[in-house]
């Protein structure tokens, strides 16, 4: 197959969606590798590195989308790269398809085949290529957390970890998966007082179970939520409902009840987010204000450290990449009940229940494609 790798042109993504190691890997199976110029510089990793593993460079993001079957990205596709993809043309990438139609809408008439990372999805629900970033953003959540609650940045100007005689940071996480683990975690570590709900017991015990003696948990309901965010310094949303549009926890009601310069950070935010008050940001400009309380809300974390990043990501979608180009989509797909949840829209139709519930699209049965 011949596999396409565009430079990721979404505001500070320095993310690759292959390493020179991958396109090796991909050309020992005998598929051909474009890769864009310059595409894994901001991952540290050079043209002259794809080369030597056997990859072609191809000057233009036009010339990969023109001769590739099948492209590997990182980030959704933006407007100025709806027009490239091509109908039966496979994209394997996040697409995060419920919060944004404009992008569905796109897809569907561009009729290509989108598998989306964020929808593979195994027997135990447990999502294989949503983790690792879900692992990175966590972990993040408080490193960002930590720097807006300064009061530079115009936070409480609060430390995390306090000191002797001067208690600790409260840190709040709502959705206790992938990245309210890693952010619990991360914030166990120096030293706040952290609370971590979820509105699944099995969850809540296991966590309850693991966490450090700082972490206590909780179970989300909006008056729970309610009364606890009046007192926390970082507040992050964690909440996944996978491949639909995340509940809005956190109402514009409660910020004049928040301390002044308590810090938000809704990781969810690529799937619309569960703070009503929260859009898209970028790295570029990170946060805003509402009633004193900061909003940060950047839908692509991972991207601000690219070459960890890069790495984990890969780690995961290698493999399923391999199997695609193998077989090609339809067989993969079938063979592999996890990939199959993966796609979302093929030429022309919905084929995910989230997306089609999002945008009252009509829903067609993935089966249905796969003949
Ligand atoms: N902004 C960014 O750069 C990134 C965003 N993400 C996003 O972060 C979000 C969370 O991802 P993961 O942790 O991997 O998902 P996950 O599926 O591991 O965890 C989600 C958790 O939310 C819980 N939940 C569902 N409804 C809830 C409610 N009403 N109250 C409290 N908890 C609730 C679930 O029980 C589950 O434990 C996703 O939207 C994901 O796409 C992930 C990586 C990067
Ligand atoms: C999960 C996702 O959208 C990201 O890592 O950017």
């Amino acid at each position: 197959m011949i596999i396409g790798v565009p430079k990721e042109i979404k505001n500070n993504e320095n993310r690759v969606s292959l390493t020179p190691a991958g396109a090796a890997e991909m050309i020992k199976y005998g598929h051909t590798v474009y890769v864009q110029h310059t595409a894994g510089m901001g991952s540290g990793f050079e043209d002259k590195e794809f080369e030597a593993a056997g990859a072609t460079i191809l000057p233009t993001i036009e010339e990969v989308y023109k001769i590739a079957e099948m492209i590997i990205k990182v980030k959704e596709p933006i407007e100025s790269e709806y027009a490239l993809i091509r109908e039966g043309q496979l994209v394997y990438t996040y697409f995060h398809f419920a919060s944004c139609e404009p992008l569905t809408h796109a897809m569907i008439k561009q009729k290509g085949v989108c598998l989306a990372y964020e929808t593979v999805e195994l027997d135990d629900r447990s999502l294989p290529l949503l983790v690792p970033m879900s692992e990175v953003a966590g972990r993040m959540s408080i490193q960002e957390g930590a720097k807006y609650l300064e009061k530079l940045f115009g936070g409480r100007g609060v430390l995390m970890g306090g000191v002797a005689g001067v208690p600790p940071a409260k840190v709040l996480v709502i959705g206790g998966g992938i990245v309210g683990t890693e952010a619990a975690k991360m914030a166990a570590g120096l030293g706040a007082d952290v609370t971590i709900m979820d509105v699944n017991l099995k969850r809540l015990r296991y966590l309850d179970d693991v966490m450090p003696a700082n972490v206590k948990t909780m179970m989300s309901n909006e008056y729970n939520i309610r009364h606890m965010v009046q007192s926390h310094d970082v507040i992050v949303g964690a909440v996944l409902i996978p491949g639909a549009v995340a509940p809005n926890l956190v109402t514009k009601d409660m910020l004049p009840t928040m301390q002044k310069g308590t810090v938000l950070v809704d990781v969810a935010i690529d799937q619309g987010g569960c703070i009503e008050t929260t859009y898209p940001t970028t790295h570029d400009n990170p946060v805003f204000e509402i009633d004193g309380v900061i909003h940060y809300s950047v839908a692509n974390m991972p991207g601000a450290v690219p070459r960890t990043s890069t790495l984990a990501l890969t780690n995961a979608t290698l493999p399923y990449a391999i199997k695609l180009a193998n077989k090609g989509w339809k067989t993969a797909c079938k063979e592999d009940p996890a990939l199959k949840l993966g796609l979302n829209i093929v030429d022309g139709q919905v084929v995910y229940q989230g997306v089609s519930e999002a945008f009252d699209l009509p829903y067609c049965d993935v089966d249905k494609v796969l003949v």
